[in-house]
């Protein structure tokens, strides 16, 4: 018999808004998955087919790519930020709606003509999706890689700009920053291991399901 199909899932914002397409999908968590108390990280479902792993949102996409688990639930920042060949992204899920934006001061951005850049200097999570939107346009950046709280790098000097993730801009407007650019929308996405997708007769009717469960015309034909 295959081992279980391993699904991993993001353990930040994105998982409450993942568990009711689980649920969707019939995949019921074992009870201490949801015990915020409990320091296991893999666990059982109802379905003997499917365990769970909770990992970090970057970490969905490593552990997806190289197979050490078979499907995952990841942002499409993340996802262009790595640019795995391995994974593949079929399925947009609908969920974690937000955009990944150049931010810098509204003092400078009063000022300022993003077509005069030469160069310029970035404090972001995403060093490699900032690095090739500028090479895209013949910018030059120095780029300054942050784990989080970004919107603090200009005003302490660390960086003239940020790029980050912009939802309701409220995190921007209270750091005295302004959106500048979106250089990529955002949602989440069901992604899978391409060699498991081939290879593993259960992996595509699971990505199957989480489409159906994606799609409201379908949920409500259902
Ligand atoms: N403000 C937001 N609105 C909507 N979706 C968001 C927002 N911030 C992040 N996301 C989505 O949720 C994913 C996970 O973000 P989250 O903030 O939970 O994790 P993180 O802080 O990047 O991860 P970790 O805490 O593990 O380092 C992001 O990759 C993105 O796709
Ligand atoms: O436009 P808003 O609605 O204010 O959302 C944007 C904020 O949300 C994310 O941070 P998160 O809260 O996940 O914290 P983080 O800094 O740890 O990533 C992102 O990094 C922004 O800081």
């Amino acid at each position: 018999m295959a081992p279980p199909i391993v699904l991993a899932l993001p353990k930040g914002r994105l998982l409450s808004e993942a568990l009711p397409l689980l649920a969707r999908v019939g995949i019921e968590p074992e009870a201490a998955f949801l015990d915020d108390d409990s320091r296991a990280l893999r666990f059982s479902t109802n379905q003997p087919g499917i365990e769970l792993i909770r990992v970090r949102a970057f970490d969905v996409a490593t552990f997806v790519a190289h197979g050490a688990a078979q499907i995952g639930i990841v942002g499409s920042d993340v996802v262009a930020e790595f640019g795995y060949p391995e994974l593949y992204a079929p399925v947009d899920l609908g969920i974690g709606h937000c955009r990944v934006s150049l931010a810098e001061p509204a003092g400078l951005a009063a000022e300022d003509d993003p077509a005069q850049w030469s160069h310029v200097r970035i404090a972001t999570k995403y060093p490699n999706l900032t690095r090739r939107h500028f090479e895209d346009k013949g910018v030059g950046a120095d780029i300054v890689k942050l784990n989080g709280a970004m919107e603090l790098a200009p005003t302490l000097g660390l960086a003239d700009r940020i790029v980050d993730l912009v939802s309701s801009g409220r995190t921007l407007k209270e750091n005295g920053l302004v959106e500048v650019e979106v250089i990529a929308q955002v949602t989440a996405r069901l992604v899978a291991n391409r060699a498991a997708f081939k290879t593993r007769a259960d992996v595509a009717p699971l990505v199957d399901a989480f489409r159906a469960a994606a799609d409201p015309r379908q949920a409500a034909a259902a």
